[in-house]
């Protein structure tokens, strides 16, 4: 009995603590779930600042910080987080061979670098600590990215030592080639006349102490130059079509107009022709009919009375319709007046233009263009009439030297003077052109071989007798002259280069002369 009581109590004493055990368990459990939580908090918070570094472990944290919040055991997490691991071991493995790499990377920069002998002595210690201080290897990124910034500095200051902070790149023959081909170029296009001083500073540009900056605010001045001008012509002309446009629909309106009138005139005059018929029909009816004179009489009067009233009306209708072509016919000729008038303007814009292409900016001459033009009609008269024709070509001798000794601006005065030496010791039937630089073209026509010689070696000796000062120096000035007549069996261009190669011979000569291809 007693056995027996003993064994209930210690069941009841077991049931105890089986009842306390699973309150513990049922603690434990509730705080291992909170600290899931936390863990998992934890793992979604650290997910988040592992962003960025590879697209699949993002795509993976992104999927686990969703599930995070529906994991009631940490078991069902368990699979996930086994998968992360390897992403994340995966990960640091690629993340340690390319820091690896990196720094390699950086170490042979840095040989470059250390191969710049001028770099100054203290900078090259820096670097060679900076290159010692590589061989320990990257741990993390951040340690990576300030050392690129240390050597991105090294560069800069080498750079910077290499070419000196003030100097400017070098300017290379091939630049001053360009920059005189532009210089060329200059000359031979036509500005206006309120552009010249921009491109006279332009090509001084391009000439005094030519920089690479220089060259190229010149190539971009020059253009916009260029562009206002085809902008300033596409608009003239795209305001005389207007005009053009509105003058041609005022005259339409008009003529439409007037020949509406001109329809309902015509069908209001048949209208009283008609009347009028049918009245003298009448008259000729009444005079049949009627055998009384007296009555006769009265009827003819009253129908002749209504035959004038309709030719009253007949006659208001036409002054009527007169006034009216009269009006349109005003307002036509208005129309086409002020027609006339914007096409006068245009033509004169127009010509402004033409004359301004065919002169040349600086000395005023006919440009080459002219020249050509010129060149041709000559031809033309030569082959109808077979009057003698000649080309002569004038260089300037030793130009160059007027530039370097006394400047550009001033070779530009220079150029002036001698362009209208030249030009007035021509007759008006002569012709001179600016070729291109210090090249000047004359076509002579109807001139024998011993007067145009004479007349080539007065030009000569014109410009000779300036009296150019040059900073207070007095220089004479020279030039040499090749003449070539045209032959009965060459072309123009032909004749042109033989006077040309007629200069080349006189520049030979030691210049000052006129030679004649003979
Ligand atoms: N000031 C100025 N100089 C120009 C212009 N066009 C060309 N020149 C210069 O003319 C010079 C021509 O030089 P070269 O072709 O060597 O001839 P040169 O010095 O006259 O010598 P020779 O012709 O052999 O007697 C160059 O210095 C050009 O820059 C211009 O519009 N203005």
């Amino acid at each position: 009995m007693k056995d027996t009581s003993a064994a209930v109590s210690q069941i009841s004493l077991l049931k105890q603590k089986l009842q306390t055990a699973r309150t513990a368990l049922a603690e434990l459990d509730e705080d291992r779930n909170a600290k899931l939580q936390t863990l998992l908090q934890f793992i979604g918070n650290l997910s988040l600042a592992c962003k960025g570094q590879n697209l699949e472990l993002d795509n993976k944290l992104a999927k686990l910080r969703h599930n995070l919040n529906t994991f009631e055991r940490i078991d069902d997490a368990m699979l996930d987080l086994i998968e992360l691991e390897r992403l994340l071991k995966s990960q640091y493995n690629h993340v340690s061979t390319q820091l690896e790499d990196n720094r390699n990377s950086l170490t042979k920069l840095v040989r470059q670098i250390q191969r710049v002998d001028s770099a100054p002595e203290k900078q090259k210690k820096e670097i060679a600590y900076f290159k010692k201080e590589l061989n320990k290897p990257f741990h993390t990124v951040w340690e990576f990215i300030p050392k690129v910034e240390q050597l991105i500095g090294f560069y800069e200051t080498v750079l910077q030592n290499k070419i000196g902070p003030e100097s400017k790149l070098k300017v290379l023959p091939k630049h001053t080639q360009m920059a005189h081909e532009l210089a060329q170029m200059i000359s031979e296009i036509e500005f206006r006349k309120d552009q010249r001083e921009q491109v006279l500073a332009i090509k001084s540009l391009l000439t005094e102490g030519l920089s690479l900056d220089g060259l190229l605010e010149a190539y971009q001045n020059i253009l916009s130059l260029m562009l206002d001008n085809i902008a300033r012509e596409k608009s003239a002309s795209q305001e005389f079509l207007f005009a053009l446009n509105d003058a041609l629909s005022a005259v339409r309106e008009v003529v439409s107009d007037s020949f509406n009138q001109t329809q309902r005139s015509h069908q209001l005059k048949t209208q009283l022709n008609n009347e009028i018929n049918t009245r003298v029909d009448t008259v000729g009816e009444v005079i049949v009919d009627t055998h009384d004179i007296h009555s006769l009489k009265m009827q003819v009067t009253e129908h002749l009375a209504s035959i004038r009233a309709v030719l009253a009306r007949k006659e208001a209708l036409e002054q009527r319709e007169q006034a009216i072509l009269r009006k349109s016919m005003g307002q036509m000729q208005k129309e086409l007046n002020e027609l006339s008038n914007e096409a006068t303007s245009y033509k004169e814009k127009l010509f402004e233009q033409q004359k301004i292409n065919l002169l040349d900016n600086l000395t005023q001459l006919p440009n080459r263009t002219a020249l050509e033009e010129r060149m041709e009609q000559e031809f033309r008269n030569y082959q109808r009439h077979k009057q003698p024709l000649w080309v002569a070509v004038a260089d300037i001798d030793h130009f160059k030297s007027i530039n370097d000794n006394f400047g550009h601006t001033t070779g530009d005065k220079a150029l002036q003077v001698i362009a209208m030496a030249l030009k007035n010791s021509l007759r008006d039937s002569e012709f001179i052109a600016r070729y291109g630089g210090e090249e000047f073209v004359m076509l002579i026509p109807d001139v024998n071989a011993a007067d145009t010689a004479q007349l080539l070696n007065r030009v000569r000796e014109k410009v000779k007798s300036i009296p150019f000062m040059f900073k207070n120096q007095r220089i004479t000035v020279t030039v040499s002259i090749g003449a070539a007549q045209i032959l009965d069996s060459e072309l123009i261009q032909e004749t042109f280069e033989r006077a040309d190669a007629a200069l080349y011979r006189a520049k030979h000569q030691s210049r000052d002369r006129v030679i004649i291809d003979a």
